[in-house]
């Protein structure tokens, strides 16, 4: 909205800070492509910072990251995730049974997804990236929920004095504490299980040593461990599940889309009880329709970085420090890139080849790109594919007599026998509309 009301390149005032707003792909790509480390990513605030950990990924800039980003990328490379799919599928077998049980035998029921599907993508990150269970990571996640509930109120643009002993800087020392004695609790566990757990999942791998650039043997401070492990059990729950919860809404409000995913899930895994990582190439269908549902409701909404020397991106002149912000969001919504009909769902635009590689960059683009998008792209295909194949869905009625339904994520779905005709179709395409009214969609 904003680059329909200012243009594509705009700047705008962050309390006492000018920032830059780009929107146009060759500059975005132009900044985030670089290799020199003339872009940096903008340092996180104090209380983000402690929240993500200023010694993991997200924080840690020159050699210290390119140390961080060779052990995470080793851990969560392509064939190390197609290794973890029975693991992930065992995660999903465990949902559906559960659903199974709350159904009850009844040809319909109603379920909350988001909240499904969050813990889902929780016991999925604890079982592959941390080799161990989501009761062992449980209670990180559930700290880092409290501890991202109290930070989010310190985003407002005047600064709160955080170092005064009041009550929330108090809790939010308390979580973080509590935080990394979990953590380190995991790392003992993990440590003490290397005797008979072999594999390279990050736990082992940032607790092993590794070769520095002079070929000496060296080993992560455990404060770089305790950060890495925040930064994961960080990014790696509440992104996934935002997709998809968002898939499955789409899909609800899309039947026809539902319909032709679930022929194609039935098509490819024939006789199989469940998907497995070779055939997982052959959901063209399913890649189509997530692809689409990150396009229109990408987690990452943007992202930032700051030159670290007056630089000249196309005709502009930009002083060192300013911070760039890249709406990916916008970009997913341009028609230049999209054409008219860039707000709505249309999963056959992905049948073809991308015009610009910077028209979609949900993982961001470059050296900083996601480590986790393997996974995650792994993952999504074989929940839906599995969830597509035993269960039809529609949005909830219920839905429609909240109006913060869909934007608050309560995101609600209507469970039916895929067999049975779905006769809640009409109240998805009401929904629909509505959202439409309010700007989704
Ligand atoms: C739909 C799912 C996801 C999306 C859309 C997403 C998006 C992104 C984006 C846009 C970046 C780049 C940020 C920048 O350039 O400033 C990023 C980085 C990162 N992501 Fe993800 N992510 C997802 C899932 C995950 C998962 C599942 C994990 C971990 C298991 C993960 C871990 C990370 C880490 C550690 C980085 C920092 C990489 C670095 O700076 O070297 N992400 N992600």
């Amino acid at each position: 909205m904003w680059s329909k009301m200012h243009g594509e390149t705009f700047l705008y005032w962050f309390g006492t800070k000018p920032r830059l707003a780009l929107s146009d792909p060759a500059i975005i790509k132009e900044v985030l492509m670089n290799t020199g480390g003339l872009f940096e990513r903008m340092k996180f605030d104090p209380v983000t910072r402690q929240l993500m950990g200023a010694k993991g990924l997200m924080e840690l800039t020159g050699e210290r990251w390119a140390v961080h980003r060779r052990i995470s990328s080793l851990a969560l490379n392509m064939e190390q995730v197609k290794g973890w799919v029975p693991k992930i599928v065992a995660s999903i077998t465990d949902m559906l049974e559960k659903w199974e049980e709350k159904r009850a035998g009844r040809d319909e029921f109603e379920m909350d997804v988001h909240k499904e599907v969050q813990n889902l993508s929780a016991d999925i990150v604890s079982r592959t990236v941390f080799g161990s269970s989501f009761e062992e990571g449980k209670r990180v996640f559930e700290l880092q929920e409290k501890q991202m509930h109290l930070a989010s109120q310190y985003h407002s643009h005047v600064p709160i004095p955080r170092f005064l002993p009041t009550e929330k800087n108090r809790e939010l020392r308390r979580l973080d504490q509590e935080i990394r004695g979990s953590i380190w609790k995991l790392v003992e566990a993990a440590k003490n299980r290397r005797k008979d757990d072999k594999s390279r999942n990050l736990l082992n791998l940032l607790t092993s040593s590794y070769k520095n650039h002079d070929g000496e043997e060296e080993k992560l401070e455990v404060e770089e461990i305790i950060d890495e492990c925040k930064t994961f059990y960080f990014a790696g729950k509440e992104t996934s599940a935002t997709v998809l919860t968002w898939t499955l809404v789409l899909l609800a409000m899309h039947q026809e889309w539902q319909i032709k995913a679930r022929e194609e899930v039935v098509r490819v895994c024939k006789d199989k009880e469940h998907p497995t990582a070779d055939i997982l190439s052959e959901f063209k269908i399913i890649n189509m329709i997530l692809h689409e549902a990150i396009r229109l409701y990408t987690p990452v909404t943007m992202l930032v970085r700051e030159p670290c020397k007056d630089v000249k991106l196309g005709n502009l002149h930009i002083p060192a420090n300013t911070p760039l912000i890249m709406a990916v969001i916008a970009t997913h919504h341009d028609t230049k890139a999209w054409g008219e009909d860039a707000d709505k769902f249309n999963p056959l635009r992905f049948s073809e080849p991308r015009k610009h590689l910077a028209s979609f960059f949900p993982w961001g683009l470059g050296p900083r790109t996601c480590v986790g998008q393997n996974l995650t792209l792994v993952e999504v295909k074989l929940v839906l594919a599995m969830i597509i194949r035993q269960f039809s869905f529609v949005l909830s009625p219920s839905i429609s007599s909240r109006s913060s339904g869909i934007s608050d994520r309560t995101a609600s779905i209507w469970c039916a026998n895929p067999l049975q005709e779905n006769l809640e179709l009409n109240i998805g395409r009401w929904i629909s509309s509505s959202m439409l009214k309010n700007g989704f969609g």
